[in-house]
């Protein structure tokens, strides 16, 4: 029987690449996910090849039981629910009506009230969402069922450029326990993420406006305290004179060329990676301008001169920016599923440090220091990136679980019966 009074059991819903999966790994918290569910074959492939064989199910969520989820006897349930009803990338997003706000809704507003009931439910919340999910009808309903049954939130919208990640990628996150969130700690998440938690207590209906970053003067200074896009970027990138796996075609450039939004090596800055990048140019992530001795502004000019003087193999003007999309491994490294180069450089010297000076000291390989993010065989870079592109950031998610159990001490997790 699993000791319950020392390790945190997690259930992680809507898993993906499990994003949530890494960030409870690498939390102060003593956690391990006891299960995972998502209906997408290849999202499981991935995950179970990365944190255990059969960990991941192919399920859809609308059919879980409470029976069934009891058996797992979670404290935490770690969710992060399709997005497509709330985006605003989305024109048509229907919110609660569209069918693929059904399973989430469902575990709301069905199971977790027989839960409740069984004395069989979480204590432990952390919801996951796109910006523009706190003004949907299903946050109304999710923040006022656990209202109802007993449990305390805490509310924020984040971005990884708060956190010195250069890459925006605005996320609506919800904690939910039945314990009190201390309002002091509150407070210091609200320095630590230059945001302010919605502290809502009882009062959902009528929230403080919110601090959206978007519009957050401090934005500009958020920007600056971020690393540069550089230190994400693959070690090699081959001869600069060759085209790169990556580049982005002629066919792109010429027709779409001007859409994308273009980063250098030393910028601060990524636009949010969607699940089409590489697929779409507008909003679906940004490309980087390898060749930094081009002015960009001024290549695209003479490009789009010559091409409305009708001049043949105009986009030759582009080729030498030699602008490329952002490889996989880039994007597992800007999303903090692996760490950044300088911090691995680092990170290796200190464990080659420690095993020269402890003879016949063995590398822990369970170690979330020693997490490397894997694909396995048959997945091809289109998912790859649509996985990625779905996922979260790892460390800002990471900072969040750790503010949830800001009152964690080994043997505090209530032990529930076992239904
Ligand atoms: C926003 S992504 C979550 C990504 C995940 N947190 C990660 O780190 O990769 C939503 C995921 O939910 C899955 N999904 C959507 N509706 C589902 C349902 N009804 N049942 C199971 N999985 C579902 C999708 O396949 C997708 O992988």
């Amino acid at each position: 029987m699993h000791d319950r009074s020392s390790v945190v059991r997690a259930v992680e819903f809507y898993s993906g690449i499990g994003g949530l999966h890494l960030a409870l790994k690498r939390s102060k918290v003593p956690g391990i996910i006891v299960k995972a569910f998502d209906w997408d074959p290849n999202a499981a492939k991935v995950y179970n090849a990365n944190y255990g064989p059969s960990l991941a199910t192919k399920k859809d969520i609308f059919e879980l039981s409470a029976p069934l989820l009891a058996s797992y006897c979670a404290d935490f349930w770690i969710l992060s629910p399709a997005c497509q009803p709330y985006t605003v990338l989305n024109p048509n997003a229907q919110g609660i009506l569209d069918p693929r706000a059904k399973s989430f809704l469902h575990l709301v507003q069905n199971v977790l009230p027989e839960l409740v009931e069984m004395g069989a439910h979480p204590t432990h919340f952390l919801v996951e969402n796109v910006g523009g999910f706190e003004g949907s009808t299903t946050r109304q309903i999710l923040v006022s069922q656990l209202h109802s049954l007993g449990y305390t939130t805490a509310e924020f919208l984040l971005t990884p450029l708060q956190f010195g990640i250069p890459n925006s990628r605005l996320r609506y996150y919800l904690l939910a326990k039945t314990a009190p969130f201390t309002f002091p700690a509150c407070v210091q998440a609200e320095k630590t993420y230059r945001c302010i938690p919605q502290y809502h207590e009882h009062d959902y209906k009528t929230p403080s406006p919110w601090i959206d970053p978007r519009m957050n003067f401090d934005m500009e200074l958020n920007d600056m305290h971020a690393s540069e896009i550089r230190h994400y970027l693959d070690d090699e990138d081959g001869s600069p004179s060759s085209p790169h796996l990556h580049a982005v075609s002629d066919r792109v450039l010429e027709k779409w060329g001007r859409l994308f939004d273009i980063v250098l090596p030393s910028t601060k800055r990524t636009c949010c990676f969607t699940r089409g990048y590489t697929q779409l140019v507008e909003r679906a992530g940004s490309i980087i301008q390898m060749n930094t001795e081009l002015d960009t502004g001024k290549t695209f000019d003479s490009f789009l001169k010559a091409q409305a003087a009708g001049q043949q193999d105009a986009v030759s003007i582009l080729r030498p920016l030699l602008l490329r999309y952002f490889t996989p491994s880039e994007l597992l490294r800007i999303f903090h599923f692996n760490p950044p180069l300088h911090q691995k450089k680092i990170q290796s010297s200190l464990l080659s440090t420690i095993s020269s000076t402890a003879i016949g000291a063995k590398r822990d390989e369970s170690s979330p220091s020693n997490f490397e993010f894997v694909w396995p065989e048959g997945i091809s870079n289109k998912t790859k990136y649509r996985l990625i592109g779905n996922s979260v950031n790892v460390h800002v998610v990471t900072d969040l679980i750790n503010f949830l159990y800001e009152d964690w001490e080994p043997g505090l997790t209530t032990a529930r019966k076992n239904p």
